[in-house]
C-alpha cells in the first residue's frame, strides 16, 4: 500500500499510509479509535474509493479484475443472518463467493468442523452466543479460500476464552499460508496475534516493525526495577529521592500494614545481570529491607506513548 489517502469531508481518514505485507505474514494495524484502521480495511476490500494512492496485491493492483477475488474481508459487526441456521448461512456466503456443487459442499463441511459447529449445524445463528456468531461471520468471509484476509477487530465484544480459541482458528489458516491483515486496539492482541505491527495515529503510519524493532526504535531496552521494601527500621522515613545507584530512581508510595510500613522504590536500568546486583546493594547499603523485587521489561504501550504522546485509550 503506497500513501493511501481518503478523507470524508474535512476529515482525513487516511493521511498518506504506507507499508507492506509479504505473503503469508500476519499484520496488526494497531490504533486508538478514529485511527483509521477500518477507513485502510475497507479502501483494500473495495467497501470505500481511496481518494488517491496504490494498492497492490501479489504485485497486481487491486482494482485489476479478479484481484480482489483473493480477499476474504472479516467485518467489525457481526454480519450473518440470525434467521437461518449456521449451515444455511454457510451455503449463502458460500454461493456469494462463487462456489457451487462439490466444492461448495465440501467448503461449508469444512466450516462447520473448523468452526466446531458440527453439532449445531442446523440451529439458527439468533440463538448462539457472541463468540459462536463470531465464528459464524469468521468462516463466512473465508470460505473461498482467500490468500489474504482483513480482520476488522476480530475479537470486539467477546470473552477470552471465545477469544483464544477464533486466534487458534487464525492461526491454523495462517499456517496454511493464508496471509492475515487485521485492526485492534487491544495492544496484547497486536504484540501476541502478528509478526508485524503498523501503529496508526491520526491517519498516519508513525512507526512498523515486530515488537522487538519498535522498542529498539522508541523506548529502548530500558527495565524498570520495582524494589518493595520495609520501613519498620527507618527513622526518620527515607526522603523521596533515594540514590539506588543506577538511573533515575524515587519513592513511589508507601502503604501501612499493621505495624509495618512499606515502600515502593524504582530504578531504570539498561543491563538486569550487569546492573541489578548493583541496585539491590545500594538499597541494603541505605537500611531497606527489600520484601520484593520486579523486573519490568518496556511494553507496546510505552513505544505507543514515546511515540504519540498520548495513551491508546484516549
Ligand atoms: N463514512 C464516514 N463518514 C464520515 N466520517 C467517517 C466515515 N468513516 C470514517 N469516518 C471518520 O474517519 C476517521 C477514521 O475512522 P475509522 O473508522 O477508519 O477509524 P478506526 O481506527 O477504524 O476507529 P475504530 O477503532 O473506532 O473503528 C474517524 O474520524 C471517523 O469518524
Amino acid at each position: 500500500m503506497q500513501d493511501l489517502r481518503k478523507s470524508f469531508g474535512s476529515t482525513r481518514a487516511v493521511d498518506g499510509v504506507t507499508f507492506t505485507m509479504g505473503e503469508g505474514r500476519r499484520v496488526a494495524l494497531l490504533g486508538p479509535n478514529g485511527a483509521g484502521k477500518t477507513t485502510t480495511i475497507r479502501c483494500i476490500s473495495g467497501r470505500t474509493r481511496p481518494d488517491s494512492g496504490s494498492i497492490t496485491l501479489s504485485g497486481r493492483p487491486i482494482d485489476e479484475a479478479g484481484v480482489r477475488d483473493g480477499i476474504g474481508l472479516v467485518p467489525q459487526d457481526i454480519a450473518v443472518y440470525g434467521d437461518l441456521s449456521a449451515k444455511q448461512n454457510f451455503y449463502t456466503f458460500g454461493r456469494f463467493h462463487g462456489l457451487r456443487g462439490d466444492k461448495l459442499a465440501d467448503r461449508i463441511d469444512w466450516a462447520l468442523h473448523w468452526t466446531g459447529l458440527d453439532g449445531r449445524a442446523d440451529e439458527l445463528v439468533a440463538g448462539f452466543s457472541g463468540g459462536m456468531k463470531r465464528r459464524v461471520n469468521l468462516a463466512c468471509g473465508v470460505l473461498h479460500r482467500p490468500h489474504l484476509i482483513l480482520l476488522d477487530e476480530p475479537t470486539v465484544g467477546v470473552d477470552p476464552q471465545s477469544r483464544h480459541r477464533i486466534f487458534s482458528m487464525l492461526n491454523d489458516l495462517n499456517a496454511a499460508g493464508t496471509s492475515i491483515l487485521l485492526t485492534t486496539h487491544h495492544l496484547d492482541e497486536a504484540q501476541s496475534q502478528s509478526d508485524k505491527i503498523v501503529i496508526v495515529d491520526q491517519g498516519r503510519v508513525v512507526a512498523e516493525g515486530n515488537f522487538d524493532q519498535l522498542v529498539a526504535q522508541t523506548v529502548g531496552p530500558q527495565r524498570l526495577v520495582r524494589l518493595r521494601v520495609d520501613q519498620a527500621s527507618q527513622s526518620p522515613p527515607p526522603p523521596h529521592h533515594r540514590d539506588l545507584g543506577s538511573g533515575p530512581q524515587h519513592q513511589r508510595e508507601t502503604v501501612t500494614a499493621g505495624a509495618r510500613r512499606f515502600a515502593t522504590l524504582t530504578a531504570k536500568i539498561d543491563d538486569v545481570g550487569r546492573e541489578l546486583p548493583g541496585v539491590l546493594e545500594s538499597a541494603r547499603q541505605q537500611g531497606f529491607a527489600i520484601h520484593d523485587v520486579e523486573v519490568q521489561a518496556p511494553t507496546l504501550h510505552d513505544v505507543f506513548l514515546h511515540l504519540t504522546g498520548h495513551d491508546l485509550r484516549d
